[in-house]
């Protein structure tokens, strides 16, 4: 089995092109969970499929460190676009990939290296409600910062969906928090039935923040950029940054441009970046 091992930020998957053949009885699951393991496996956050789609040019798939799969991921939209443009299966810079979540648009920018591309995501319209998140409570309320009882302990989220479960916290300084701790806490909380991303957010300026997460299925990565959406959208929403401007979001392995726009999508612009093409044994 060919792969490809690739990173947006540090937010590293396994790639495995099923565009031409096929991996059929693999428990894409298993798989995940073994070659996620850095003693065992290769080491990475999940896997990542690209295979054919009856709805957009491509569909991604996406397995978690654990084994789960996620419905949708913004650094690994932005690979899978890097991937097929390099690799001539997609003929024009903007096409678009289908998700669990639906179907997105991305747009390669044509400055790339061999090593490193920029690539635009439309990653669609965010779910503020909590039935769309989906958390317990009235289904068509939404959160900012609404205090919630957590394990003995109170955390005030502002929750969204991206396509995928975001719960963000709004703290002084992201790098004094013991997200190892509180992390899998708010993951595992019978508030979220699906379980959550839970990422924690300080402000800079209206137009920069820094951003941190713990993800759903994988623990501490170096990036999300669904969270990276989720969290301008809770600060949005919490009237802490510039609507509809271009925020910078700093995340610990780079920073995202973010911008939440009048017609209600969120635009999301990152690197995609080659590690190694290699083969399993
Ligand atoms: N790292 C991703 C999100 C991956 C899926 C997530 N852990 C989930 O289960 O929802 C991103 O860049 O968005």
């Amino acid at each position: 089995m060919q792969f490809t091992k690739m990173h947006g930020l540090g937010n590293n998957y396994v790639f495995f092109n099923l565009l031409e053949s096929q991996m059929d009885n693999v428990d894409f699951e298993e798989l995940s969970r073994q070659i996620s393991n850095v003693n065992h496996g290769i080491g990475s956050d999940g896997i990542i499929l690209i295979a054919p789609s009856d709805h957009a040019n491509f569909k991604m798939r996406i397995f978690n460190a654990d084994g789960s799969e996620g419905k949708t991921c913004g650094n690994g939209l932005r690979c899978v676009a890097k991937y097929v443009y390099d690799n001539m299966y997609a003929d024009t810079t903007t096409f678009e990939i289908e998700t669990l979540a639906g179907v997105v648009t991305v747009k390669v920018e044509e400055n790339g290296t061999y090593e490193k591309s920029f690539v635009n995501v439309d990653m669609g319209e965010p779910g503020l409600l909590k039935g769309m998140v989906p958390m317990k409570g009235e289904p068509d309320s939404t959160t900012r910062n609404e205090p919630f009882r957590i394990n003995g302990a109170e955390y005030d989220l502002t929750c969204v969906s991206m396509g995928n479960p975001h719960a963000i916290m709004f703290v002084d300084d992201v790098r004094e928090v013991p997200l190892e701790k509180i992390g899998p806490v708010i993951e595992h909380s019978d508030l979220f039935p699906e379980r959550v991303n839970f990422g924690i957010v300080d402000v800079i300026n209206r137009q920069e923040i820094n951003y941190r997460v713990w993800e759903r299925g994988s623990g501490i990565t170096m990036a999300c950029g669904s969270g990276a959406c989720a969290a301008v959208v809770a600060a949005t929403l919490n009237n802490k940054i510039d609507k509809y401007k271009p925020i910078t979001v700093h995340l610990p392995g780079g920073d995202l441009l973010v911008r939440w726009g009048e017609d209600n999508h969120v635009w999301k612009r990152g690197e995609a970046v080659y590690i190694c093409h290699g083969e399993l044994i």
